[in-house]
C-alpha cells in the first residue's frame, strides 16, 4: 500500500561532522572500491575522463597498481593513485567526496542476487566502517548486489557508528534506467538519450518497476507489447549473466550507467546551476512503506536536495508496486539484521 506520493524531502540537520557549508568549487577526490573488477576497471577509466575530478584513488584487494599505473598515463585532470591490501582501504577513502563501490563477487547462470549475500555483505561493512573513520561526510554510491539488501546493511553499520546521513548513501540503480531508455528507444525508433523513464522501487525481478505510463516520448504499446518491455527490462540482468556463461553479470553497461550517476553526484556537488541533477537511486525513503526505495532525485550540495516521490502511477503499476513492497520490505528486514550482526565483526 502507499503512504504517499507527495514531494518528500530529506533535508535535515546533518550531524556536526558531515556539515558541509553550500557546494564545492575545488576539484574533487573519488575512490573507486573494487576498481580492478569487470565494473570497475571500465568506471574507473570513464571517471579519469571527468575535469571535476582531481584525484581519482583506486583500491582493490590485489592488483591495483597495474591499472592505476595504466590509467595515470592518460592525459586527463585526474592524478590517479592506486592502493592495495587491508591498509590500503583506509588510505584509499581517506576524506574522499565520493566513493563508489564495485566490489564484490558477481553472479553465475542460475544465482539469484540475494545469494550473493554471505560474501558481499562483509565487503559492504568494511566500506562502510572505513567510510565512518576515515571520510564520514562523502557520498557513497554501492553498485555490489544484491542493492535491495546491501544498502540497509550499510545505513545501520553508519547508525551504529553515529555518521548515518541519509541524503549521502545510494544503491546504484541507474542501469534500469539505462535499459529502460535502450529498450524503449528500440521499440520507438528513437534516440535512447531523448527517452525519459523513471524506474522505481528496487533491483531484483519485480522490484524494478520501469513506470511506462510516464514514460516521454510516450509508450503506446499493446498490454502484451508492455508486459513484454516491462519482462524485458526486469530480466535484463539476468540476460547478461546467461549470455556470458560463466563469465560474470554486467560490467560494460553498468560502468557506463554508474559513471553516469557518478557524474550526476558530481553536478550537484559543485552546485550546477545550469538544470537539476535528477536521477533516479535506491536511498532511504517514506514515499512508500518501504524504508528503502528508488525514485528519481535532486541532487544537489549536500547529496539528496529532494526526493520526488511517486511518479503518477496507472493501475497496473499501482498493483505492480502492491506486489513489489512485501518483497522490497522482507530484504530491508533481512539487510537491518545482518547489518546489526555484523558492525563490530567487519573491522
Ligand atoms: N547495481 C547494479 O546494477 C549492478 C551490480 N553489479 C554487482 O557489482 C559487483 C561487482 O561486479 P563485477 O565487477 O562484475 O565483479 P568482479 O568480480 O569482476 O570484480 C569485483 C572486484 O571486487 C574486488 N573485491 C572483492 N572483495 C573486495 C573487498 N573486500 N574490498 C575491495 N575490493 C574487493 C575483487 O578483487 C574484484 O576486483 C557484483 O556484486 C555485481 O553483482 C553488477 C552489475 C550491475
Ligand atoms: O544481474 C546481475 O547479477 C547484475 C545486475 O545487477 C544487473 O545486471 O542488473
Amino acid at each position: 500500500m502507499i503512504i504517499a506520493s507527495r514531494l518528500l524531502t530529506h533535508v535535515g540537520k546533518l550531524p556536526p561532522m558531515v556539515q558541509q557549508l553550500g557546494c564545492i568549487n575545488r576539484g574533487l577526490k573519488v575512490s573507486v572500491v573494487g576498481s580492478v573488477g569487470g565494473i570497475g576497471q571500465p568506471l574507473s577509466l570513464l571517471l579519469k575522463l571527468n575535469p571535476d575530478i582531481e584525484k581519482l584513488s583506486l583500491y582493490d584487494i590485489k592488483n591495483t597498481t597495474g591499472v592505476g599505473v595504466d590509467l595515470s598515463h592518460i592525459n586527463t585532470r585526474a592524478s590517479v593513485c592506486p592502493f592495495e591490501g587491508k591498509d590500503g582501504l583506509k588510505k584509499a577513502m581517506d576524506k574522499a567526496d565520493i566513493v563508489v563501490v564495485p566490489a564484490g563477487l558477481p553472479r553465475k547462470p542460475g544465482m539469484k542476487r540475494e545469494d550473493l549475500v554471505d560474501v558481499n555483505a562483509t565487503v559492504a561493512c568494511e566500506v562502510a566502517v572505513a567510510a565512518s573513520e576515515v571520510c564520514p561526510g562523502a557520498m557513497l554510491a554501492f553498485i555490489t548486489n544484491p542493492i535491495n539488501v546491501i544498502v540497509p546493511i550499510v545505513a545501520t553499520i553508519l547508525k551504529a557508528k553515529g555518521t548515518y546521513d541519509p541524503n549521502r548513501l545510494f544503491g546504484v540503480t541507474s542501469l534500469d534506467v539505462v535499459r529502460a531508455q535502450t529498450f524503449v528507444a528500440d521499440i520507438l525508433n528513437s534516440n535512447p538519450q531523448k527517452v525519459n523513464i523513471p524506474v522505481i522501487g528496487g533491483h531484483t525481478g519485480r522490484t524494478i518497476l520501469p513506470i511506462l505510463s510516464q514514460c516521454d516520448p510516450p509508450f503506446n504499446g499493446t498490454v502484451k507489447e508492455r508486459e513484454e518491455l516491462i519482462k524485458h527490462i526486469q530480466n535484463a540482468g539476468t540476460e547478461v549473466v546467461n549470455a556470458k556463461d560463466g563469465l560474470g553479470s554486467a560490467t560494460l553497461s553498468m560502468a557506463f550507467a554508474a559513471s553516469h550517476f557518478i557524474n550526476a553526484l558530481i553536478r550537484g556537488i559543485k552546485g550546477s546551476k545550469d538544470q537539476c541533477v535528477v536521477e533516479c537511486a535506491y536511498v532511504e525513503s517514506d514515499v512508500t512503506e518501504a524504508q528503502f526505495f528508488a525514485t528519481p532525485l535532486v541532487l544537489g550540495p549536500q547529496g539528496i536536495e529532494q526526493n520526488t516521490g511517486l511518479p503518477e502511477l496507472d493501475d497496473e503499476e499501482r498493483k505492480a508496486l502492491d506486489f513489489m513492497l512485501p518483497i522490497l520490505k522482507e530484504s530491508i528486514e533481512k539487510g537491518i539484521k545482518i547489518g546489526e550482526d555484523m558492525m563490530n565483526s567487519c573491522v
